[in-house]
């Protein structure tokens, strides 16, 4: 499916936000293969944002580089006030990271772990032995805090590898697809810290392969795709980018419905349901044109409700994989 390619109020264009991350374009390769192809993004200062793409699409390359561990070809970013290529090792004080695979030791005690990340971050004894105490309770790991790491579920580990790196409170955290292999409970709780981190001001970065992830923690949105983002904008605004969008109404008389659907070029009629289910971009101008047009018919509508394309209908229309769900349906459409 071809749509159109944007940024929506993009926040590379508004220079009145406090940026956490600033990114111009970036390069990378690995050998002949341009990863990275001229990317530009503005992280503004305590927002989520999430990057997605499909598998290979550079979203690891893009946050190793970020977090110094991997060299750009080039470009320019500036991460909590520091340039990278300038400050690198300010940059590596200043974010933490936290991968797919948890980086924690299985033969040490969650509040081990925590302690020793403390006293890599040159924290006091004191004050390391506090803050493993905190971040026990905010991870809800006070009980298994003195059980060896090696006995905890995936969910568990990866709430410990997290609090492990908020031991010496970064501004800035790269999240590298954190919930992926979690059940959905665990991915939940999950989401919760991210909330809970998000509303303590912390800007956070991560990439996701799941879209309800992006669609419920993020602010903003970008999608990667060959080397380059092909759109950025709130969930909201990329999901008014693709087909999918559309004005449920329900009427009162079915009699009615095929009144309103002679009107439209293309709606979706359920008699069972007698609803009558009409494509719209989602524009207030758009609904009320398509309102007026319901209400010229004398009709009784009992309800009626908007529906928005999914994040997935986007993704999967950006990145050109499988085409996104048609609204009309053959067998109901006039
Ligand atoms: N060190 C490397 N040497 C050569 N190629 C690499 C290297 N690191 C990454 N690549 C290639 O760069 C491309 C992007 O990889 P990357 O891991 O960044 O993608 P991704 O979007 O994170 O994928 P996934 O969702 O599968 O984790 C892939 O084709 C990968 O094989």
């Amino acid at each position: 499916m071809n749509i159109r390619r944007t940024q929506f109020g993009s926040a590379v264009a508004d220079r009145h936000c406090d940026p956490a991350i600033t990114v111009t374009g970036l390069r990378k390769s690995f050998r002949d293969v341009a990863v990275l192809d001229g990317v530009d993004l503005l992280v503004p200062r305590g927002s989520v944002f999430a990057l997605l793409g499909v598998n290979g699409a550079g979203k690891t390359t893009m946050v190793r580089i970020l977090s110094t561990l991997t060299p750009a070809d080039a470009g320019t970013v500036t991460i909590a006030g520091r340039d990278l290529h300038d400050d690198a090792q300010g940059i590596r004080r200043s974010i933490s990271l936290t991968g797919q695979y948890a980086a924690v030791d299985d033969l040490l005690t969650a509040e081990e772990n925590l302690r020793l990340m403390a006293r890599l971050g040159h924290l006091g004894r004191a004050e390391g032995r506090q803050r493993a105490r905190e971040l026990l309770e905010q991870f809800d790991l006070v009980d298994a805090g003195r059980r060896r790491a090696g006995t905890y579920s995936g969910g568990m580990a990866r709430r410990l590898d997290l609090a492990m790196s908020l031991v010496a409170r970064p501004e800035v955290i790269f999240l590298d697809e954190p919930t992926t292999g979690l059940d959905p409970r665990s991915r939940q709780t999950m989401w919760d810290v991210v909330r809970c981190l998000a509303d303590d001001g912390v800007t956070i970065f991560l990439t996701t392969q799941y879209l309800e992830e992006a669609d419920q923690l993020a602010d903003r949105v970008a999608v990667l795709d060959e080397g380059r983002i092909v759109a950025e904008g709130n969930p909201d605004e990329l999901k008014r980018l693709v087909p999918g969008g559309h004005l449920e109404l329900m009427l009162t008389q079915r009699s009615q419905l095929e009144t309103v659907a002679a009107s439209f070029d293309e709606v979706v009629v359920d008699a069972d349901r007698c609803t009558i289910a009409i494509p719209t971009d989602g524009s207030i101008g758009q609904i009320k044109a398509l309102l007026d047009r319901v209400d010229d018919q004398s009709v009784t509508v009992g309800t009626l409700s908007l529906h928005s394309a999914s994040l997935d209908d986007v993704f999967f229309a950006l990145t050109d994989k499988t085409p996104a769900a048609p609204i009309r349906n053959e067998a109901t459409a006039r």
